[in-house]
């Protein structure tokens, strides 16, 4: 069946829908050459239809290992051409199969250099997939109508679990928490109590952790006023790691700012600079906030990571508390594993370690 993606600014791109439908969310997109399942997983895509810039997916099939949470969040998929024959010794299927299984919308056949080169210029924008006869009235309806904000109600767990292990006791609050990340913070032998966003810092501090995680999840930092006020509380009282929207919000909780960039940062190749050793390291990036570093200036917060390409902050730290974060994700899935060493650095923290502090290269 024929499809189409209009974005808001009036601009159409015609494809193949893999099966009718019809769906609105922000159109961004995604560089990375290989993760297109982790990327459909990862909940902090949460209402936006991602295109992706690499020409063929789906070749490598899917496989339950690859899966990022229980559910796609994501609003639709643009892609150039679909795989019908993926080869992998891992696959347990296709992703067309996938895709239609679970209600994914997919318009495919499309030229993703066009849609990309239309959001770098006008920047991320709202879009919808229809067929390719919807009815023009009822498509502008719907894409003025403004869609959900505060998407972390939807991705967030609704129940406390835990995940045992023999180390330091983390309590993980789950803005929508990808599984490599506790993974990652299980496989250095954290012991996880995984609760919801909206936790109070009582509740938290009740379950006495040695540490808190801060984790990766949907839309604008700002949206979430609770759980900002939850790490504020928190702030001083335990060690504290954030990712991406747990970063953010760590930022906001310290009185910092944020800002929507232009169209995002999404990919698998971002260099990273640290900015104590001067090291540069690729990383996995999802997203479309940043923090403003011109509002940390007077406050006891230190710029400790930041991108190669556009010098924006990418990590943070408290100059005395045991209190760090990154925008980027060390855990990857997909993407390169240069930067694990945060975890091991977050175990080390909790365990009354200093947070390395190395000579200064700007
Ligand atoms: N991966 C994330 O946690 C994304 C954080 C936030 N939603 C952003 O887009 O900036």
């Amino acid at each position: 069946m024929k499809g189409k993606l209009i974005l808001a600014d009036g601009s159409v791109f015609y494809g193949q829908l893999l099966s009718p439908c019809q769906s609105v969310g922000e159109v961004v997109f995604n560089t990375g050459m290989t993760g297109y399942q982790e990327i459909l997983t990862d909940p902090s895509y949460c209402g936006q239809i991602v295109t992706l810039t690499y020409p063929l997916i789906g070749n490598y099939g899917v496989a339950a290992i690859f899966d990022q949470s229980r559910k796609s969040y994501v609003r639709g998929l643009i892609i150039s051409e679909l795989c019908s024959h993926p080869s992998n010794w891992q696959a347990e299927g296709g992703l067309s199969e996938y895709l239609r299984s679970r209600n994914i919308p997919c318009l495919y056949n499309v030229d993703t250099r066009a849609v990309t080169r239309r959001i770098r210029s006008q920047g991320a924008m709202k879009g919808i997939i229809v067929p390719a006869n919807a009815p023009e009235e009822e498509i502008k309806h719907l894409l003025q109508t403004p869609t959900e904000t505060e998407t972390v109600r939807e991705v967030t767990t609704k129940r406390i679990y835990r995940m045992p292990n023999s180390g330091p006791r983390v309590v993980v609050v789950d803005y929508g928490v990808k599984k490599n990340i506790l993974n990652s913070l299980s496989g250095v032998g954290c012991d996880l109590t995984i609760v919801p966003a909206d936790t109070s810092a009582e509740d938290i501090l009740c379950l006495d952790p040695d540490g808190v995680f801060l984790s990766n999840g949907p839309g604008d930092p700002k949206d979430v006023p609770y759980a900002i006020k939850t790490i504020r509380e928190l702030i001083g009282k335990k060690p504290i790691f954030g990712i991406c929207l747990g970063h953010q919000l760590l930022a906001l909780a310290m009185g910092g700012n944020t800002y929507k960039l232009k169209f995002g940062h999404r990919g698998s190749n971002h260099p990273v600079k640290d900015l104590f050793t001067g090291r540069v390291t690729i990383t996995s990036q999802n997203h479309g906030y940043a923090v403003d570093e011109q509002s940390l200036a007077d406050l006891d917060v230190i710029v400790t990571h930041r991108a190669v390409n556009d010098g924006t902050v990418e990590g943070l730290r408290h100059k005395t508390l045991p209190v760090f974060s990154v925008q980027y994700h060390p855990e990857a899935a997909p993407g390169p594993d240069d930067n694990t060493y945060l975890f091991r650095e977050f175990r080390a923290l909790l365990r009354g370690g200093e947070i390395t502090c190395r000579r200064r290269h700007i």
